[in-house]
């Protein structure tokens, strides 16, 4: 028969248990559990690592957002606060103003309202003839030079002449019918004061606010009007004394809104109406006093504008501070906090990032670890693999084979139980080899490795080369009768294998077995001496014929 033929014949594994074992496993078997039991570990220590890193990062991710919120809403609370704080600030401060303003309006009227109502005494009193014109003069005069705010003192009859003045010449042109003070107190029946629109002086030629009371006959009838008229640089020179920004505003109006005066001082504002602003229409034609951040028809600019009406007089005192002058303070602040906030929010979203990239890095590394340590163990447990293994037959090679053997041992002498060792040897092999060569021999030995990886063995029990054509096989816990019940079936296999080999007297491969059985003996035995009787009975079944076994 060619080796080709029996190369390729299937063999039949043993069918019937030698040493009746319960739950044997394979190497392969073991190998096989081994490797998916780690797998099992390495995806959830993958999806784990995963969930951390993601979790890291959106944790970090998350805590520098709340950091960066929190941080703006501080600081803009902050911001919020100091803005009204600033705003009530100047809020007190145009009040302020508008009250000491108010409170000159009010003595200076006041003023000009007495000494209007003691000469108009004076007049009902003394009459207005020629004759008593000299003494009305001289009044005046005194009147005059005791108020410095006073530009003229003056009498005018029921036809709008001028009859009595503080100055020492009548004006040559003097009718003042045309006056609206004149032509009012004309029409109007009552005493009161009258405060007209600025006009400018016919004998100074300078702006002046006329305050004027009607006088009557002792009827009742008509009799002329009596003037004071008060400098405008009276109230100008006052509101000189307040600094003020250019862009903010102090003027004194009529009640109808026709400014009186205004500061920073502009001739042509003066006698102009405010009337048609919002600033008078929604706030100061409505309440008495108020504050509002308003603006003016002429004026655009929203100004914090506080406003009173004097208690006596048909006089308004408003005071405009400009917002944006007001409020630069704040808005410095502001900008300082706006500027820190977002530098901050710079650092901590850099130092986040940074942190992130650096935890991703890092997972990274460990991500990258963990697969070197994965091939690793990989490479180890094929290296533990290829160190315990014959790579012909798939068998445990001898060095595995001693180390089971010296635990065996030792195991033995502790547990007293006997120990079972057959030693293999295929007969004729060298010949098999000149006869089939070499890859024919490597063959044959791959099939009785095959034949003795199939044996139903327990556990603890181990088959592996021990060299060249010889096998061995360890049984723990096996007696005599298991033994060689063992090896019977191993050379049975083995012929059953039927491969032909012409330079055997018998014609197909066999092979001969040493056993040895026993207790180790301590003190005396060695796991070497055990192997070297199972030798000796190995040599005796050679000696004997071969294709036995014989025991030690
Ligand atoms: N093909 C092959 N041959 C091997 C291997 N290992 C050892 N051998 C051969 O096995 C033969 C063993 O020959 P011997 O020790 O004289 O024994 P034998 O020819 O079997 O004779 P007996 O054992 O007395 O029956 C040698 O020729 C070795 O070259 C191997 O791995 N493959």
């Amino acid at each position: 028969m060619q080796p080709s033929h029996f190369l390729s014949s299937q063999w039949k594994p043993l069918s019937s248990t030698i040493v009746k074992v319960q739950g044997c496993h394979r190497y392969s078997l073991m190998r096989k559990t081994r490797r998916s039991g780690s797998a099992r570990q390495d995806k959830p220590d993958a999806i784990l690592h995963g969930r951390h890193r993601f979790s890291l990062v959106f944790e970090l991710g998350a805590s520098a957002a709340l950091l960066i919120a929190a941080l703006i809403t501080i600081n803009g609370w902050h911001v919020w606060q100091t803005y009204h704080s600033a705003l009530a600030k100047s809020q007190t401060a145009t009040m302020n103003l508008t009250q000491a303003l108010s409170q000159h309006a009010s003595d200076t009227f006041s003023q000009a309202e007495a000494t209007l109502a003691e000469l108009a005494r004076q007049i009902d009193t003394l009459g207005a003839g020629a004759a008593q014109r000299p003494r009305l003069h001289q009044l005046f005069q005194q009147k005059a030079q005791g108020l410095k705010q006073i530009g003229a003192i003056s009498l005018f009859d029921d036809a709008g002449h001028m009859i009595v003045t503080e100055a020492d010449h009548l004006p040559a042109v003097n009718n003042y019918a045309d006056r609206d003070y004149f032509i009012y107190h004309r029409d109007h029946p009552e005493l009161t004061l009258r405060i007209g629109n600025v006009v400018r002086s016919r004998m100074t030629h300078q702006l002046i606010v006329p305050i004027s009371r009607r006088l009557n006959h002792s009827d009742g009838s008509f009799a002329g009007v009596v003037l004071e008229s008060i400098m405008l640089d009276h109230f100008r020179n006052f509101y000189t004394r307040f600094m003020i920004s250019d862009d903010s505003t102090l003027m004194m109006l009529l009640n109808n809104g026709t400014v009186l005066y205004r500061h920073p001082y502009d001739e042509k504002i003066i006698g102009t109406t405010i009337a048609g602003s919002p600033l008078y229409q929604d706030n100061i034609r409505q309440n008495h006093s108020g504050i509002v951040t308003s603006v003016l028809s002429a004026d655009p600019e929203q100004k914090v504008y506080s406003y009173t009406h004097l208690k006596q007089y048909p006089v308004i005192v408003t005071t405009g501070l400009s917002l944006d002058q007001t409020m630069s303070d704040w808005r410095q602040d502001a900008f300082n906090h706006a500027v820190m906030t977002l530098i901050f929010v710079v650092m901590i979203t850099t130092v986040c990032l940074l942190l992130m990239r650096q935890v991703r890095a890092r997972m990274r590394a460990e991500q990258e670890l963990i697969h070197a340590q994965r091939e690793l163990r990989t490479l180890n447990r094929s290296l533990e693999k290829l160190a315990r293994s014959d790579g012909l037959t798939g068998l445990y090679n001898r060095r595995h084979f001693d180390l089971a053997l010296d635990n065996e041992f030792k195991r033995a002498m502790q547990s007293r139980r006997e120990l079972g060792l057959i030693l293999l040897d295929v007969d004729y092999f060298k010949q098999f080899n000149d006869l089939y060569g070499h890859v024919a021999g490597d063959e044959c030995l791959r099939l009785i490795g095959q034949t003795l990886h199939n044996l139903p063995l327990r556990h603890r029990d181990l088959v592996a080369r021990y060299g060249g054509e010889e096998f061995i096989i360890l049984l723990p816990d096996t007696d005599r009768a298991g033994t060689l019940a063992a090896a019977q079936r191993i050379r049975q296999g083995i012929i059953q294998l039927n491969i032909p080999h012409e330079g055997s007297p018998t014609g197909i491969l066999t092979s001969s077995l040493g056993v040895f059985v026993g207790l180790p003996v301590a003190g005396q035995d060695t796991p070497t001496r055990l192997v070297v009787k199972a030798d000796s009975a190995l040599y005796q079944a050679k000696r004997q014929g071969r294709n036995q076994i014989c025991q030690a």
